[in-house]
């Protein structure tokens, strides 16, 4: 017996010499159970400090990743801002081909910048989810387009206000995409395309139409108990609801997972007239997958009122619980609760904050149900208030991620008030940020205001036991909104942060391993994979998105947060270097006005236009985080270009949109009154360094 034993020992040997460990690939954007953890421990806590660059590719634009990279058949499947798909081979980075849906003139649309979280691919097809509305099929060998589809109806009047920065699911035999704009004015649905034709399926919305209208592809019954929680004008304005990121889909219970966002606009009493739970705002609602037909749903913010979106991701997992063993759902959206929920029925399993807040004092174990301060309700009270989280979240949708090796949830959590002022009789512009609130910082707060509030803001990656539901550790970060994670068998957890580092954590204390100088800030959440042997790490990197956009101050609180935007894949023993970061030289950040120009109802004007139209891009106060000119330096402000770039669209092509017929010449001059004095202030009244 011994012989064949030995001989069979060294077959065995042999042929491990020659075959490596089996290729693992990222196929989906949030990996089974939307855990975004991967059994893969070759990289492990005792030789992550081994971690190196094994290749960078650099990325178009400067303007923020947010992508989950896809890596399937040894090809890397990226999408950088502005929507431009690359596949790059996984193992070096080497380019097979680049797909440009020209988008760079919609890019206006939408609260975050031309951002995108993802493609996703499926039987040699890759789907993208344009910012302009189309879902776009490409042949994933060649990056041809197969099919495109509008999924935004071009009739509807709010249709401009419609923008995709969600990656599509893949379904069956289904590609699912939503979309966002309630920061302008939308009606939030998912929809369903047939994978190979492009043609509709199914559309669920999440809010009822304007009644007596009956919706294309979409009669839900459900939609008429909906209707019975809504009141005032709501369609008019769109009423919100969009699902802009969470989709998630449940071989198990065959049923889909949709999280839907604010209030369009935010101020119940314009949208509602003050009343009902305006369902299914702020809610996750469980989908049957084949018809897309209402199953369940839990609303974690009735009569939304503060951008209290519930689109953050939603992890499944098999927890026990007082005993028994449940399959659950577990969210840690922007309102601060944790929540888990059993995902066949829906039920209300617990929700506890991970976050200070001070909008609701408490849930109803039995009916789920937040008990709302009535303080919050701006709306009625007519009073602005500081309230906890802000519009940004507790968590907003850099992802969380789940390890079955520990049983934790590692958030990447913020401790973030704001004020809500009412703004009651805002007019609804279609194409202009159209809240209800008014937007602090925009001003309405001067500079000083604004980064008082910034410094008392707080960032962390929070590791949170679900069944107890207590925080285990946190790690306190250099300011709020960091990276999305991922978690692995190697007891690690990576994420990026602010302060333009990738790092690595162990899962179980919290200590940092390893840290990489990304030179930008890193949101988007890394991604594992194994090829030819070799476990890799890969990370879009590049700061951007709503968060950094408009807080400039905060930007410039952080540090050196804004650098050049890379796809960074490491492995261990990885040699390959960053070129070194040029700090940006030249003259100091110069006043396009150096008097005092006065303060008056011009002021007032100005700031206000600002708010609703320039902020999002150009920073809060006029402070931008660098992506978009600095307008307070910008000599353009002040030459006759001005009307020719924002009312004519002369600089469309780089991503700058027209205004025409939002704001008039009669605006321009108050909005230059408005960028003169913040110049003056900020600029060349404050002592030069
Ligand atoms: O209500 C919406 O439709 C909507 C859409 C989006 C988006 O599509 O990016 C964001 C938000 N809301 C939002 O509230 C938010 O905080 C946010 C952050 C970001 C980002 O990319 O950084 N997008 C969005
Ligand atoms: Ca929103």
């Amino acid at each position: 017996m011994r012989k064949p034993l030995t001989l069979l020992a060294l077959v065995l040997a042999l042929g491990g010499c020659q075959k490596s460990a089996p290729d693992v690939e990222w196929q989906s954007h949030s990996g089974p159970d939307a855990q975004r953890y991967s059994t893969l421990a070759d990289i492990d806590r005792g030789n992550v400090g081994r971690l190196g660059l094994a290749f960078a590719h650099d990325l178009e634009t400067d303007r923020g990743q947010e992508a989950t990279p896809i890596m399937v058949g040894g090809v890397l499947y990226v999408v950088s801002a502005y929507d431009v798909v690359e596949a790059l081979d996984a193992r070096d980075g080497h380019r097979l081909w680049r797909y440009d849906p020209d988008v760079r003139a919609a890019t206006a649309r939408g609260c975050c910048g031309p951002v995108s979280r993802g493609v996703a691919v499926a039987d040699g097809k890759v789907y993208l989810g344009a910012i302009d509305g189309r879902l776009i099929a490409l042949d994933a060998r060649s990056g041809q387009v197969l099919w495109q589809t509008q999924t935004v109806d071009q009739a509807d009047p709010l249709a401009v206000n419609y923008t995709i920065t969600g990656a599509p699911r893949v379904v069956k035999d289904m590609v699912l995409i939503g979309n966002g704009g309630a920061e302008f004015g939308a009606r939030g649905y998912v929809s369903a395309y047939d994978r190979s034709s492009g043609r509709l399926r199914w559309r669920f919305y999440t809010v009822p139409p304007k009644p007596g209208r009956v919706d294309h592809a979409a009669s839900d019954p459900v939609m008429a108990r909906a209707a019975q929680t809504w009141a005032g004008q709501w369609w008019r304005y769109g009423g919100g609801g969009t699902v802009w990121d969470a989709i998630e889909y449940d071989p198990k219970s065959d049923l889909i997972y949709i999280g839907t966002g604010n209030g369009s606009p935010w101020n119940h009493g314009m949208r509602s007239a003050g009343q009902g739970d305006n369902l299914f705002l702020s809610s996750i609602v469980a989908l049957r997958a084949d018809t897309g037909r209402y199953v369940w749903h839990y609303q974690e913010v009735p009569g939304d009122s503060w951008d209290y979106t519930a689109t953050q991701n939603m992890v499944m997992a098999r927890l026990t619980i007082n005993g028994t063993p449940r399959d659950v759902l577990m969210q840690a959206p922007k309102n601060g609760y944790f929540y888990v929920l059993d995902r066949r029925t829906g039920q209300f399993l617990s929700g506890k904050p991970f976050m200070p807040m001070n909008w609701s004092r408490g849930i109803d174990p039995h009916s789920g149900r937040p008990d709302i301060d009535p303080q919050a309700r701006y709306y009625q009270t007519g009073q602005a208030r500081f309230q906890f989280p802000s519009s940004g979240g507790a968590h907003n949708w850099p992802p969380m991620a789940f390890s079955p090796q520990t049983g934790l949830v590692y958030i990447p959590a913020q401790d973030v008030g704001m004020v809500y002022a009412p703004a009651n009789a805002e007019k609804q512009v279609v194409g202009a940020y159209t809240s209800g609130v008014a937007m602090a910082g925009g001003g309405h707060m001067d500079a000083a205001a604004t980064r008082a509030l910034y410094s008392g803001m707080k960032g962390y990656l929070i590791a949170w036991d679900p069944v107890a539901q207590r925080e285990r550790w946190r790690v306190k970060q250099v300011a709020p909104f960091n990276g999305g994670v991922l978690a692995t068998g190697g007891h690690l957890v990576f994420a990026g942060n602010t302060a333009g580092q990738l790092q690595a954590f162990d899962d179980t204390t919290g200590r940092v391993l390893w840290s990489f100088p990304a030179q930008t800030g890193v949101l988007a959440p890394p991604i594992t994979y194994r090829l030819q042997g070799t476990q890799y790490v890969a990370v879009m990197a590049g700061w951007g998105g709503g968060w950094p956009l408009t807080g400039g101050v905060m930007a410039l609180q952080a540090g050196k947060t804004i650098g050049p935007n890379r796809l960074l894949v490491f492995a261990l023993d990885g040699k390959a270097k960053l070129p070194p970061l040029v700090a940006p030289s030249g003259p100091p950040p110069r006043a396009i006005i150096d008097v005092a120009p006065a303060i008056n109802a011009q002021y007032a004007r100005g700031d206000g236009l600002y708010g609703r139209f320039c902020l999002r891009c150009h920073g809060a106060g006029a402070v931008s985080a660098g992506a978009y000119p600095d307008l307070r330096q910008s000599p353009l402000v002040m030459s006759d270009a001005f009307p020719q770039i924002v009312l004519n669209g002369a600089l469309a092509p780089r991503g700058m949109p027209s205004f025409a017929g939002q704001l008039t010449r009669a605006d321009l001059d108050a909005i230059r009154i408005y960028l003169a004095r913040r110049s003056y202030e900020d600029l060349a009244g404050a002592p030069q360094k």
